[in-house]
């Protein structure tokens, strides 16, 4: 993933830049959502979408997730590129919502993805148990 190089005035005077320095347009978002979410849990349902989903339950929840999840599939498929990087936010927001109702943290999933950075995905496959026929 591409990261955007952060405005920085540390190598100039060390003062603070007039200029506000936006936060990093890197995958560090998703924390800061997933904070903000977990936040939202048990408050006003009419002030926050996501305090709304997360009392609607855990089957609402995942429904939500996987109608968003086909609507970015259907976009990907339709070569539509503006509207698959829309609805990929949806999914990743909505996948955010489960985990919280889950309980599972982000860096359960991040260690998971380094701990397959070291194996192919091929590999991986052919270690997996093999299923009684
Ligand atoms: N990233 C998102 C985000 N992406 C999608 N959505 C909402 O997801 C909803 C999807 O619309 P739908 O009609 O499919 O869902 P729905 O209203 O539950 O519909 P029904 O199932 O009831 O028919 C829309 O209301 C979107 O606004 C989001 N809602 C919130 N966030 C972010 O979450 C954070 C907290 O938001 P609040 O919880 O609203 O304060 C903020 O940073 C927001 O930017």
């Amino acid at each position: 993933m591409a990261k955007a190089t952060p405005k920085s005035d540390k190598k100039s005077t060390g003062r603070k830049s007039a200029v506000p320095v936006p936060p990093e347009i890197d995958a560090s978002v998703l924390d800061t959502l997933y904070q903000t979410i977990t936040a939202r849990r048990g408050t006003d349902p009419a002030l926050s979408h996501s305090a709304r989903l997360l009392s609607r339950g855990t089957r609402k929840i995942a429904q939500k997730f996987g109608e968003e999840a086909v609507e970015c599939l259907i976009e990907a498929v339709a070569g539509n590129k503006r509207e698959l990087i829309g609805e990929s936010a949806d999914v990743l927001y909505h996948l955010l919502v489960m985990w919280v109702d889950a309980g599972v943290q982000p860096e359960d999933v991040w260690s998971e993805l380094r701990r397959r950075e070291a194996m192919s995905g091929v590999a991986e496959k052919a270690s997996r148990p093999k299923e009684n026929v």
